[in-house]
């Protein structure tokens, strides 16, 4: 039992459609049947079929307020503020002791998680103190785990509405990279050999979190419930490629067994736009993830991204170099970070090229070598690069448009 001012745990289910999170939920339910629990299920149609599966299979019913039903909508979206105001409602009444959240298929981990751990400014109620971020799980289906690093797959399903235009399969990767426990579900339905491979390639994308084998969503609540191990800051640091780009290269035995690597392409020159914009179009189906930053010639004035998961790759101007910035904002930034300074060119400052390759069974030489050959020669660093074909958008990251295969 909870003591009136002690903030009321929350643990935050996420994860693709079908992938079991109502079946890991009701299994909670019913294995900790002294847990005075409220739950949140976010359903993105219009009749929210889990909220009706959850009041089936466990004892809570909606009329007593057991359930909130949040439909027709993403709580990491245009249900933000909706969620806090019922959640707010509930504290209110405050006769349970811990809340647990289903989110739907498509919604990012990370506003849902800002949203208890930091409030929302559009809702009335403010959750610091009254609510605390426990747990964020989140549940991988094993069973369709390489289809869903397939081009847009899900996208064909009538019942998705794609947020903005982003789609399923990044949504899959902000699930795995944003979360303290990842359950792969339905290990049933998969043969081990293929369970370690996939385990493997987990590990690589997110090195932090604690993944847990699991059929039909049974796994010790204990894992999920009152573990205390979420944190902010940690969990925004905990992708593998942000890993791999702070230097952090480590991986074990079960990845080298199944041929799981990874490097960073760091580079000083720039690379010629068309030619980087042809090899980002064009990346090997082994590499599962990519992500960082780039200088293209001719954009002297922005740093570009790169950001791939799975099949869909987007590219385009997404932040500043620091030799933009005014003199008096970067010698804050030098102040901040005393290290940054050794890369510095007298020329052209921080400029440069830093991208993770994440995948498994890709011949990373051949990878480095088409890289090289997409950076300026000596002659092109000569030209007018102003006067370079540019592919990429003038002002936002944008999906590229795939190479035949
Ligand atoms: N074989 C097998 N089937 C499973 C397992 N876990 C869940 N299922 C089935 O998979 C289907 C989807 O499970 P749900 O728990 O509803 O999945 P969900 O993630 O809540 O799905 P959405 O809310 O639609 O996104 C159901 O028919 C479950 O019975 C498992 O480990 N093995």
């Amino acid at each position: 039992m909870l003591f009136s001012n002690d903030p009321i745990p929350v643990s935050i289910l996420s994860g693709s459609l079908g992938a079991g999170k109502t079946t890991t939920l009701n299994h909670i339910l019913n294995s900790e049947r002294e847990l005075n629990a409220a739950v949140v299920v976010n359903d993105m149609g219009e009749v929210n079929v889990d909220a009706d599966l959850v009041e089936r299979e466990s004892e809570l019913t909606q009329e007593d307020d057991g359930i909130i039903e949040l439909s027709n909508g993403c709580i990491c979206c245009r249900l933000r503020g909706d969620m806090l105001d019922e959640v707010g409602r509930l504290a209110e009444e405050r006769d349970f002791d811990y809340l647990l959240v289903e989110s739907s298929g498509i919604s990012e981990p990370i506003p849902v998680a800002q949203t208890f751990a930091r409030g929302f400014e559009d809702a009335e109620f403010d959750p610091t103190g009254v609510y605390e971020l426990d747990t964020m799980v989140s549940v991988v289906d094993a069973h369709s785990f390489w289809q869903g690093f397939d081009s847009g797959q899900a996208l064909t399903d009538d019942s998705i509405e794609p947020q903005g235009n982003r789609v399923p399969e990044e949504a899959l990767m902000d699930q795995i990279e944003f979360c303290d426990v990842l359950l792969l579900n339905k290990c049933d339905l998969v043969p081990e050999a293929e369970l370690d491979e996939m385990e493997a390639v987990l590990e690589a994308l997110q090195p932090r979190a604690k993944i847990i084998r699991t059929e039909h969503g049974v796994v010790d609540p204990t894992e999920i419930l009152n573990t205390g191990r979420f944190d902010f800051e940690r969990a925004s640091q905990s992708a593998g490629w942000k890993h791999e780009l702070q230097g952090g290269h480590h991986h074990g035995a079960a990845a080298e067994e199944h041929g799981v690597t990874s490097f960073v392409f760091d580079a000083d020159r720039p690379f010629h736009p068309e030619r980087i914009a042809q090899f980002f179009a064009d990346i090997p189906d082994g590499i599962i993830r990519a992500k960082g930053f780039f200088w293209s010639a001719g954009r002297e004035d922005i740093a570009m991204g790169l950001d791939k998961a799975g099949q869909s790759v987007r590219a385009g101007p997404t932040g500043t170099w620091i030799a933009t910035l005014p003199k008096a904002e970067q010698e804050q930034y030098f102040a901040a970070r005393p290290g940054i300074k050794e890369d510095w060119d007298e020329q052209w400052g921080d400029r440069g090229n830093q991208l993770v390759f994440i995948g498994r069974g890709f011949d990373q030489e051949s990878l480095v070598d088409r890289l090289n050959d997409c950076l300026l020669s000596d002659a092109e660093m000569d030209e007018d690069w102003s006067e370079f074909a540019d592919p990429f958008s003038p002002d936002e990251q944008r999906e590229l448009a795939l190479a035949d295969d």
